[in-house]
């Protein structure tokens, strides 16, 4: 039997568990023998690396998170610990790994197989939904998900208090999140790293839509954007003559069970992670396209910056 291990790396998502789940399962059906690394690539140099069995991942598919546990690891950037990486997999014959992360760990492994002959493939996991060549990463519906709720719980008692509400998501410096949470829960605003913005420009408007009969706003800021979420609030009241608040979701994005998407994007994405191992791709990262499922090279995945399709920027609100 041949051994094949699995990591988490860098940002948790919701739909690690589900994938884990379904890899020990799914290997053993394919007569590997599974394997688990704990901490991400820390985990590998320390050798926190173990069998797994059916009972090991019983009951996790509705949890967010990841039992491995994930990390960043300084270390590995280095070819000596690197190397202490290689000796733990080589103790227990490990020579294929698959990575749930994103492309800052896919390009580590890249090295590490260049390097160390460590086969691996990339299965893109992060909530930001910023990783170039793929148009969906594990865990993005989830945070999605747990947006919608926050936005439509902050609608109700915006609605009844009559106030404007900048609710600000995470993403880094991509705006995907904030994007397609302004577009599914009907903000009036949305401002995102990627397109430049100046406030004066909604004042009109907004004006005009008080006079109308408006009795609240809500706003969706991405992290990334040039200003703090409580500015945007204070410019509500300033210029807009609205109270207002202010509400970062933060890392309650992070979290929450995976919804029925995530967990079948994660059986996918294992499925195919294990049959390209199988049938001989040794470095590859699984994308999802429009013409589905596609093995990619960590050139084409990390080389370039993830940039949001212009369609969906098209549907961006103006003033
Ligand atoms: N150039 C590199 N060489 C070796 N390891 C790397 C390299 N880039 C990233 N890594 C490893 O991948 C980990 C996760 O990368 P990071 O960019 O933080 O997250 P993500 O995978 O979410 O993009 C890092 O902490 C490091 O251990
Ligand atoms: O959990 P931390 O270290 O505070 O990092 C927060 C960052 O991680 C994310 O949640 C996810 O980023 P990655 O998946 O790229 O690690 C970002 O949206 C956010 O900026």
């Amino acid at each position: 039997m041949k051994n094949i291990a699995i990591l988490c790396s860098g940002g948790d998502v919701s739909g690690m568990n589900p994938a884990i789940k379904h890899f020990v399962e799914y290997a053993l059906e394919k007569e590997l023998t599974p394997y688990f690394v704990y901490d991400g690539f820390k985990g590998l140099i320390e050798n926190k690396i173990v069998k797994a069995t059916h009972k090991d991942v019983a009951g996790i598919i509705n949890r967010g998170g990841t039992i491995l546990g994930s990390a960043r690891s300084k270390k590995f950037m280095e070819k000596k610990f690197r190397e202490v990486a290689k000796k733990n997999l080589d103790a227990l014959n490990i020579d294929m790994l698959v990575v749930l992360g994103g492309d800052g760990s896919f390009r580590g492994m890249d090295i590490f197989y260049k390097e160390q002959g460590i086969k691996f493939c990339g299965i893109p996991s992060t909530i930001d939904n910023d990783i170039n060549g793929t148009e969906y990463c594990l865990g993005v519906d989830t945070a999605l998900n747990v947006i919608k709720e926050s936005i439509d719980n902050i609608r109700d008692t915006a609605a009844s208090f009559s106030r404007a509400f900048v609710i600000e998501t995470m993403g880094r410096d991509c705006g995907y999140l904030a994007l397609v949470s302004a577009l599914t829960c009907g903000a009036e605003l949305c401002l995102i790293p990627e397109v430049e913005y100046d406030l004066k420009e909604y004042e009109k408007s907004f004006k005009k839509q008080i006079k109308n009969g408006r009795r609240y706003f809500i706003a969706v800021v991405s992290e990334g954007i040039k200003e703090e979420s409580s500015e945007i609030a204070k410019w509500f009241e300033e210029k807009i003559g609205f109270e207002s608040r202010a509400t970062i979701l933060g890392h309650t994005q992070r979290g929450g069970n995976p919804t029925i998407y995530d967990r079948l994007m994660a059986y996918k994405f294992v499925n195919h992670a294990l049959d390209g191992m199988l049938e001989g791709r040794d470095e590859s990262v699984i994308c999802y396209t429009k013409k589905g499922f596609e093995y990619k090279s960590i050139d084409e995945v990390a080389n370039k910056k993830y940039q949001l399709d212009d369609k969906l920027l098209s549907y961006l609100k103006k003033f």
